[in-house]
């Protein structure tokens, strides 16, 4: 007896190598399971070489046996039981592992319980145009599966309703053996050298240390511009909600400009009194106010030769605003008691999520420093007004939360992702990303993220537990903390150990607050 995992799907099989099996189908994901009969044809024990594989009739899987090297996975679409079976043969014999489905439902559950290379379906299901939905529908689960449409009707929709959904290649009925081959290893090679591309440039990202999820989707307006941005030396004007990724893009202008390999430096302007801003962009020299017993260098400094990220600058003082337009006009600075300048060569983007041509108009912000700003704008539009972002952002932030914490990535299904498609979300990109993490956090480790999983914000449409925006009344921290731990302990059924690695503290630490709980 021996286990055999791959994709989710669990196979034991009884008996010898090479002899007839019996084994049952395990779908770890789903948690269900079909036995298959004893002696079935072609089914022989794993440790065998080379790739045996079956579909079977009545279940949402199919038994594959193999030993080493990948299996190219195709799912098969047609309602025609009859050519269904005739192509499913033609494609195993060729060497494909293939699964097959009678309609749209069927193949949109066969995908988003396990990944496909190919998907060649037909073009009428029920309805005329029901191959596209499945080609729809498989891309935004599988973005990198191969779309082949076979179609017995001259009126192809057009190629740009084909080219939208997503549709590699089409091919007329009747099916010549060859020409379909021949077809899916096109389709197959061109999606592997795609592949490629995007590993390469996700290494070149992870080396330049700024992933920006779609530079060539949502955010394509603003890549077109940007390296024409980056390569000029003018300040920069990053406009956009909060959360939208303002200070990622200011990081891209760097990385793309002159400067990269320079210092990079982020300051939040809102976030000090004004003295201490003064201080901190500017540096100050000793004795210049009340404990300054040394003098030190402002960040403008630190960054010479380097991008200054003035974030929030909306929200900066009459008095800063004057000194800021100086360094713009005289590339110079001047440490706070000093009375000599000093030059610095520092590129400046600037970032708010107020609108500056506003505090402009209400007299709040300096027009003459607004003009020196806003040279080169760019604005970054809301999540919601690039939901196409999503599905990717989605993976980027569950990849990236699974490596930092040593976990699987799990399958995220389509309704997840439809779920997480029609939140408002308020908070932009931050907002997704924490609802990522705080599902994955709450789902443990699981090998699907299914809508269930989902826990948006509750002004994203969630009706989970009340969020900090929904507090009535503010609490302290051991108050929220006790409250989260009984909700953890709520949602892991009393699994003391369970809370204690979801918690990412020691088991002793759950068991002494929850006994501290009691007692007090
Ligand atoms: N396109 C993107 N791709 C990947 N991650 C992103 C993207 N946009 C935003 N993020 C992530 O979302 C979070 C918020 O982004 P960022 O801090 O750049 O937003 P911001 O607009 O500067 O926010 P604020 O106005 O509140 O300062 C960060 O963790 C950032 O890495």
């Amino acid at each position: 007896m021996g286990v055999y995992q791959g994709d989710g799907y669990g196979v034991w099989c009884s008996g010898q190598p090479g002899a007839p099996v019996h084994a049952l189908l395990y779908d770890q994901g789903r948690g269900y399971g079909a036995w298959i009969g004893a002696g079935t044809p072609h089914c022989q024990c794993p440790w065998r070489l080379g790739y045996h594989h079956q579909s079977v009739p009545g279940c949402h899987g199919r038994i594959r046996h193999h030993a080493g090297g990948a299996v190219t996975d195709i799912l098969l679409v047609d309602d025609e039981q009859a050519l269904l079976k005739i192509l499913a043969r033609t494609l195993e014999r060729a060497g494909y592992a293939v699964a097959c489905a009678g309609s749209v439902e069927t193949a949109l559950a066969q995908a988003a319980a396990q990944s496909f290379d190919m998907v060649i379906t037909d073009l009428k299901l029920v309805h005329d145009d029901d191959g596209l939905k499945v080609a729809q529908g498989v891309r935004a689960l599988q973005s990198n599966i191969g779309v082949l449409i076979v179609t017995a009707y001259a009126s192809v929709p057009s190629a740009v309703e084909a080219m939208r959904v997503g549709v590699d290649d089409y091919l007329m009925k009747p099916v010549e053996t060859q020409e379909l081959l021949l077809r899916i290893s096109s389709i197959l090679e061109r999606r592997q050298l795609k592949r490629e591309v995007q590993t390469l440039r996700s290494r070149l990202r992870a080396d330049k240390k700024t992933a920006v999820i779609g530079e060539e989707t949502g955010l394509s307006g603003i890549f077109a511009s940007l390296d024409r941005v980056a390569l000029s030396d003018l300040p920069v004007l990053v406009q956009g909600e909060s959360g939208t990724g303002k200070e990622l893009v200011a990081r891209a202008i760097h990385d793309r400009s002159n400067r990269q390999g320079r210092s990079f430096i982020a300051v939040n302007c809102a976030a000090m009194s004004e003295q201490l801003l003064e201080s901190e962009l500017f540096g100050h020299v000793q004795g210049a106010f009340t404990g300054a017993d040394r003098s030190r260098r402002g960040l403008f400094e630190e960054a010479h030769k380097g991008t200054l990220f003035l974030d929030e600058i909306g929200d900066i003082s009459p008095g800063l605003q004057v000194r800021l337009l100086r360094v713009l006009q005289e590339q110079e600075i001047r440490p706070v008691g000093a009375n000599v300048g000093r030059k610095v060569d520092v590129r400046i983007i600037a970032a708010t999520h107020r609108d500056l041509a506003t505090l402009v108009r209400e007299g709040v912000f300096r027009d003459d420093l607004y003009f020196r700003l806003n040279v080169l704008p760019l604005t970054v539009p809301p999540l919601r007004n690039r939901r196409d972002d999503i599905p990717e952002l989605t993976a980027y932030f569950v990849e990236r939360y699974c490596a930092k914490a040593g976990r699987p990535v799990p399958h995220i299904t389509l309704d997840a992702l439809r779920k997480l498609g029609q939140g408002q979300w308020p908070g932009n990109v931050r907002e997704l990303r924490n609802v990522i993490e705080r599902s994955l956090t709450l789902a443990g480790n699981t090998e699907v993220l299914d809508a269930d999983d989902i826990r948006l914000d509750q002004g994203a449409g969630d009706s989970g537990p009340p969020l900090f925006s929904q507090m009535k009344d503010l609490v302290s921290l051991e108050e929220l903390e006790r409250q989260y731990l009984a909700y953890v302990l709520e949602r892991t059924q009393g699994n003391q150990a369970k809370a204690a690695e979801i918690l990412q503290v020691g088991k002793n630490t759950v068991w002494r607050r929850v006994r501290d709980s009691k007692t007090s």
